[in-house]
């Protein structure tokens, strides 16, 4: 992943996929009850809720990122989200927007956020329904990238193998000239192997073994987080249940992301103070010597709705929490390069940790240097309190995390 980290939405039409990306950006996805509202891929711009290192210092009052924002030691550093459109049943044989979706996914995102209604509102097609349940819902969408790609490998299946045996290839070379075209690198596809027991030699493959391949190579390639979104909505709860026991080793969010983006609005007026990502709300009787603006009776009995079925109940509208998960889920660490270690300032001085970038846990120095500053030689590379780091060294939360390098002069002939 030497590129920034791109996570993709994606879910049925209808799900609450525009309104889960307004809720995390300000960006303004059309927001409608009807299929296909979201047309184009949307690219925004999301914000990671990180612990900054300025408050490891002490220094929050100096904090004052180039991109994103530092309050009190939380930071927001921005991620890359794509609104990923036309997700349907058949999506893998061309239905709906089957292909373009497939595309999006392929080529752009590290880790997909299935946003699902688990109020069971809504049918497999976005359509209004009740009591349609949403367990289907993940097993579809599972089976669409998997029949997709399965689908690519089975047609040219005899050739790959006759062209493995004569060339006598390693079954990971193999796979990777196969899966390259997803994103994969040779390293995914070892570990994903490497999950799978007793695999016998790829000549013997029977169709249930290429299922297998796949499906283990999916699960390396496009970790998946459901966020389980509509929690407002009272059938939720038996369903969010049975989605948890089914998937217990899946990281699942607990959204209302309608709930968020009707808060936000509610404080950008002024009628209540919000902490986003909290499950703190004051109206103008909480807060009576405030400047709050107060709230009709209809407001009012909404804003009362709220925290009895979201905010109390689940501690949060959920939607900060979903790309902590992804983070979580692909081992994100926060880097930050500073030109001054002892000061953590960059270039103009007095602000800290002006820069951040998102890279996975294990990276080697090396390579986030590279991603810092392009093909030049380094000198060295120093860490908190002087110490020399090395390029093979690897970087985690607290290791290594903050960098000054000393560039090689370049040479003018
Ligand atoms: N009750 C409830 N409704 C929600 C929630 N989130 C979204 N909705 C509603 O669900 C409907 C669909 O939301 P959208 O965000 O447009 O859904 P989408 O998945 O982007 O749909 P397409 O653009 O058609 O693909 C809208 O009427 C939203 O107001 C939620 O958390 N709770």
């Amino acid at each position: 992943m030497p590129r920034d980290p791109c996570i993709a939405l994606v879910g049925k039409p209808s799900s609450g996929k525009s309104t889960t990306l307004n809720s995390l950006t300000d960006a303004n996805a059309k927001v409608g009850a009807f299929p296909f509202t979201t047309i184009e891929p949307n690219k925004a711009t999301g914000y990671l809720q990180v612990d900054c290192a300025c408050s490891r210092f002490g220094k929050q009052d100096q904090c004052k990122p180039n991109y994103g924002w530092c309050e009190n030691g939380k930071r927001s550093v921005p991620v890359m989200l794509l609104d990923v459109a036309g997700l349907v049943p058949g999506a893998s044989q061309g239905r709906g927007l089957g292909n373009k979706f497939l595309d999006d996914i392929r080529q752009n995102s590290d880790l997909i956020v299935h946003v699902m209604d688990v109020s069971g509102c809504t049918d497999e097609n976005g359509k209004a329904t009740r009591g349609y349940d949403p367990l289907k819902d993940v097993e579809w969408l599972q089976d669409e990238i998997r029949l997709w790609i399965e689908g690519n490998l089975k047609k040219r299946w005899g050739s790959i193998v006759r062209r493995h045996t004569a060339t006598k290839a390693h079954v990971v070379d193999t796979l990777q000239a196969q899966f390259g075209g997803y994103g994969s690198t040779a390293k995914v596809v070892a570990r994903a192997l490497a999950k799978i027991k007793d695999l016998p030699p790829i000549d013997k493959w029977d169709d249930e073994w290429i299922t297998t391949v796949v499906a283990a190579f999916i699960s390396e390639r496009f970790p998946t987080v459901l966020s389980l979104n509509k929690i407002d909505h009272p059938d939720a709860d038996k369903n969010i249940s049975k989605i948890m026991l089914k998937y217990p080793n899946t990281k699942c969010v607990l959204t209302s992301a309608v709930t968020e983006v009707f808060l936000r609005k509610l404080a950008k007026q002024n009628f209540i103070k919000y902490e986003t990502g909290t499950e703190f709300v004051d109206t103008l009787e909480d807060l009576p010597d405030s400047d709050l603006k107060p709230l009709d009776e209809k407001l009012m009995e909404r804003v009362d709705n709220i925290r009895d079925l979201v905010l109390y109940r689940f501690g949060s509208t959920g939607v900060i929490q979903i790309l902590q998960a992804a983070a979580e889920v692909l081992g994100l660490v926060p880097v930050y390069p500073v030109r001054n270690m002892n000061t953590f300032s960059g270039n103009s001085g007095g602000f800290v940790f002006r820069d951040c970038l998102l890279v996975k846990k294990g990276t080697l120095v090396a390579q986030v240097a590279k991603m810092i500053v392009g093909e030049v030689t380094i000198a060295a590379i120093e860490g908190v309190g002087g110490l020399r780091i090395s390029e093979e060294d690897t970087v985690d939360v607290g290791k290594n995390d903050i960098m000054s390098f000393r560039i090689v002069p370049s040479s003018k002939e």
